[in-house]
């Protein structure tokens, strides 16, 4: 069992318009977990976003994560403690629960002196979080595809056009998942469904290799218009944002705003501006015991 262990792992954003539950972007935003086991009791110790909301016990998301880990390899440790530092918003659509269970996961690899398998890291966080989108980019960095093959998150990573940048639109007050997932109908229209094939598949070649398609490919009818009462700002700063040519889109579950580019437009009073760029490889694991580094 290591001594301690160091992981890092970033935010990402999810859907990107028309891929819904399927696509992810890994962006240069970081959580950073410190995990020292111990015979027995759990420390938790949180820094940041979140610090005064998340428990300090056994149901928090990265120790739950960590236990669901170690169980997975068989293994188990007496007790840790934990050391959170947050820089990724919670409920803001910038796949904070994705981050602190992919993390958890990973140092769990790390106590273990496991080199990451990426596939199992995937497949267990997606069980955990209950969709792929998010935990793929987080697993893996760049630009993921994710889908679920009878139960099982799997993804490609894609390596988005050189030099593309993110800018977030952050507001103040969070959205969680389940509430925005509770807006979505439960059957959609052929028209829009195939609507949103095309514009999916094109968004492939956009992020890709053609990023003056954008704005098109950005276009979304599965889900974006039924959450615009849980964030109707969010909506209308993206209808804004879109009129002026960018391609603008609803992060994840929202209410941030991601524009895939720069963006000329400075942040509404009471959000704060996110300018990143692309993290390209996804979590990363250092363990103090033997020196390594998984990445
Ligand atoms: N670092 C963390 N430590 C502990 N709990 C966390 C952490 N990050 C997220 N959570 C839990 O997950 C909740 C947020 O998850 P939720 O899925 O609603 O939003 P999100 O992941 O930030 O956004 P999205 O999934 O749309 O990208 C928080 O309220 C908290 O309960
Ligand atoms: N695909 C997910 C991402 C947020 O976790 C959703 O939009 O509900």
């Amino acid at each position: 069992m290591s001594s301690a262990v160091r992981v890092r792992v970033p935010a990402t954003s999810a859907n990107l318009g028309p891929g819904f539950d399927a696509f992810g972007l890994a962006v240069e935003l970081y959580d950073e977990l410190t995990v020292v086991p111990r015979d027995s009791g759990l420390s938790v110790e949180v820094t940041g976003e979140g610090a005064d909301a998340v428990p300090r016990d056994e149901s928090h998301l990265v120790v739950r994560a960590i236990r669901a880990g170690l169980k997975s390899l068989g293994a188990s440790v007496g007790g840790f403690d934990l050391h959170c530092v947050n820089r990724i918003p919670h409920g803001r659509g910038l796949g904070s629960s994705a981050a602190a269970i992919v993390g958890g996961i990973a140092a769990a690899y790390g106590l273990t002196g496991t080199p990451l398998d990426h596939v199992k890291v995937l497949e267990l966080a997606n069980e955990l979080e209950g969709h792929p989108d998010n935990v793929a980019a987080a697993v893996y960095g760049g630009f993921t595809i994710a889908w679920v093959d009878g139960g099982t998150g799997r993804a490609v990573r894609l390596e988005p056009a050189e030099g593309l940048s993110v800018t977030g639109y952050v507001p103040s007050t969070p959205l969680s998942t389940e509430v925005a997932r509770g807006l979505l109908p439960a059957s959609v229209s052929h028209a829009d469904a195939s609507a949103n094939a095309g514009k999916a598949a094109l968004l492939v070649a956009a992020l890709t290799t053609r990023p003056e398609l954008l704005l098109t490919a950005t276009e979304d009818r599965l889900h974006q218009e039924y959450r615009a009462p849980a964030m109707p700002e969010s909506l209308a700063l993206i209808r804004k944002l879109r009129a002026n040519g960018q391609a603008a889109i609803v992060s994840g579950a929202g209410p941030t705003v991601l524009v895939l580019g720069d963006s000329g437009l400075e942040a509404p009073d009471g959000w704060n501006l996110l300018r990143c760029g692309i993290d390209p490889v996804g979590v990363q694991v250092w363990s103090s015991a033997d020196s390594t580094t998984s990445e």
